[in-house]
């Protein structure tokens, strides 16, 4: 199938270099003319495992970029990858699906004339979004009705950054939502060997279902997440761990062992804007999100408390405090809401001066953050000389081999329960255990 695909980030590199892998002729429209570039010249924007190799095999053959959407007549569908960032408000800003809509729309107008197209929201956007802002952006500059030769669809994605390539070409669901049976006909042939597979289950649904599905998802998660941090809060305060507490109830498959890592919280350019997005959302329609606003509320707390345990044992005024990790996972040098931020924040405001290290991702933070007031280091020992503490802001594995005799006070406060030599230390302390 011939395809096109609006946005080249994360979701729009990955989903075109893999559906190239799958057969299909692939066009990516991209504004950023060095991620056309990139593509064009076989190399991936992003590192994600697995991408890389992908796209130099298909690069000038099945996978091709550009920056003019009037490509996209050559394709049969066009899925839009584009950014759904939140506004300041926290509610969903919708202007570059807006702008995206309308060069789309416009691009598209010559051809719906003698042929028809299918376009299809992968982006997440709150229910309504794709059938009452994308539908008649599209019908308006391309001068067809939907349902008249314009078909549309919603897609939602739930592949996880660090993670990207497997999790979309072996996903547990496909989510289909369509105006016709067409639509639902067409995507269903262009997944049709991630289908085949038994572990993937097909969802058909309506375009709103779609939507919300994907919001319910990361809110489930999200909240799974701020739930386990507030039992290993409550079990550190008797005395109790939380990992032990945790792994047991995971047992029940009703629950499920996964994702019960408590601790410092959650972080990323997905869980919080969507989660804010869905609050927002639920409240322009009447409705007060009580539990979620707590979700966030128990994970905006956890950097201060950390901090906090920090400072039962080490005087922070002046003090030179080791933060390992800044990345908001491992697997990602992605910063983007990271609690490692939040907790050097609090650091920051208790006068204590930091000292950071992560392996992939100092880069990020020195050029998004530029004002930040701390000293880099080159390795994780570098951070920890001298030191009259440390926190464990990201679980890369690496951090399990730590050694602590160059610091001045072997003090560590864990905020991801990594697996450290707690013997070595004259003070180890877990946020949530
Ligand atoms: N990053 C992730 O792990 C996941 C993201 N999503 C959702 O997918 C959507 C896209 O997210 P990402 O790929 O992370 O975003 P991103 O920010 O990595 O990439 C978006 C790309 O779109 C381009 N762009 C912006 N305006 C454009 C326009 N008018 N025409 C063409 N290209 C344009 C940007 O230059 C950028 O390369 C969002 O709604 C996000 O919530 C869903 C699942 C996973
Ligand atoms: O909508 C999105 O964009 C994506 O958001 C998340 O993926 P991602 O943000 O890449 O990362 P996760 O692995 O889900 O981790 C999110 C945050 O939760 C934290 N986390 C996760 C699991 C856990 O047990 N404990 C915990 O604190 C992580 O440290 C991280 O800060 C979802 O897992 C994806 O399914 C979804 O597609």
């Amino acid at each position: 199938m011939h395809v096109s695909i609006v946005g080249s980030g994360y979701v729009g590199t990955t989903v075109a270099a893999c559906l190239a892998d799958l057969g299909h002729d692939i066009v990516n429209v991209e504004i950023d003319e060095d991620v056309v570039d990139a593509l064009n010249a076989g190399e991936a924007p992003i590192h994600e495992e697995g991408l890389e190799q992908r796209i130099a095999d298909h690069a000038g053959s099945r996978l091709e970029a550009t920056t003019e959407y009037a490509d996209v007549r050559e394709t049969d569908v066009t899925f839009l990858c584009l950014p759904t960032p939140q506004a300041d408000d926290g509610s969903l800003e919708l202007a570059l699906m807006r702008a995206g809509a309308e060069m789309l729309g416009e691009a598209l107008a010559p051809k719906l004339e003698v042929d028809d197209h299918l376009v299809v929201v992968k982006s997440t956007v709150l229910p309504g979004t794709t059938e009452d802002v994308v539908g008649p952006i599209l019908e308006a500059e391309a001068g067809t009705a939907v349902g008249d030769g314009l078909e549309l669809a919603m897609n939602p994605e739930f592949l996880r950054m660090g993670t990207a390539v497997a999790d979309f070409l072996e996903p547990e669901k496909v989510v289909i939502g369509a105006t016709s049976d067409d639509a639902a006909a067409t995507l269903r042939e262009l997944y049709a060997p991630i289908l085949a597979r038994e572990e993937t289950a097909l969802v058909e649904t309506g375009i709103r279902e779609a939507e919300l599905i994907k919001y319910a998802n990361n809110a489930f998660l999200a909240s799974k997440v701020s739930l386990v941090n507030e039992l290993g809060n409550v079990a550190r305060e008797y005395g109790a761990d939380a990992y032990e507490v945790l792994a047991a109830v995971g047992l029940d498959d009703r629950i499920s062992e996964r994702f019960m890592r408590s601790g410092l919280g959650w972080g990323g350019s997905c869980f919080p804007k969507d989660v804010d997005a869905l609050r927002a959302g639920a409240r322009e329609q009447g409705y007060d999100p009580a539990l979620l606003d707590a979700v966030v509320a128990v994970n905006d707390a956890q950097p201060r408390r950390l901090v906090g345990l920090l400072a039962d044992h080490v005087d922070l005024e002046a003090a030179r405090i080791a933060v390992l990790g800044l990345s908001f996972k491992p697997g990602t040098d992605d910063v983007r809401k990271s609690r490692a931020l939040d907790v050097i924040d609090v650091l920051l405001e208790r006068g204590a001066r930091p000292v950071a290290y992560d392996p992939v991702a100092m880069g990020n933070v020195r050029e998004r953050y530029p004002d930040l007031e701390i000293e880099y280091a080159e390795s994780a020992d570098d951070a920890l000389s001298g030191a009259d503490g440390a926190v464990v802001a990201t679980d890369w594995p690496e951090f399990d081999d730590l050694s602590f005799d160059g610091m001045a006070r072997r003090v560590l406060v864990d905020g991801r329960r990594i697996d450290v030599d707690r013997d070595a230390l004259e003070v180890y302390e877990g946020l949530t255990w």
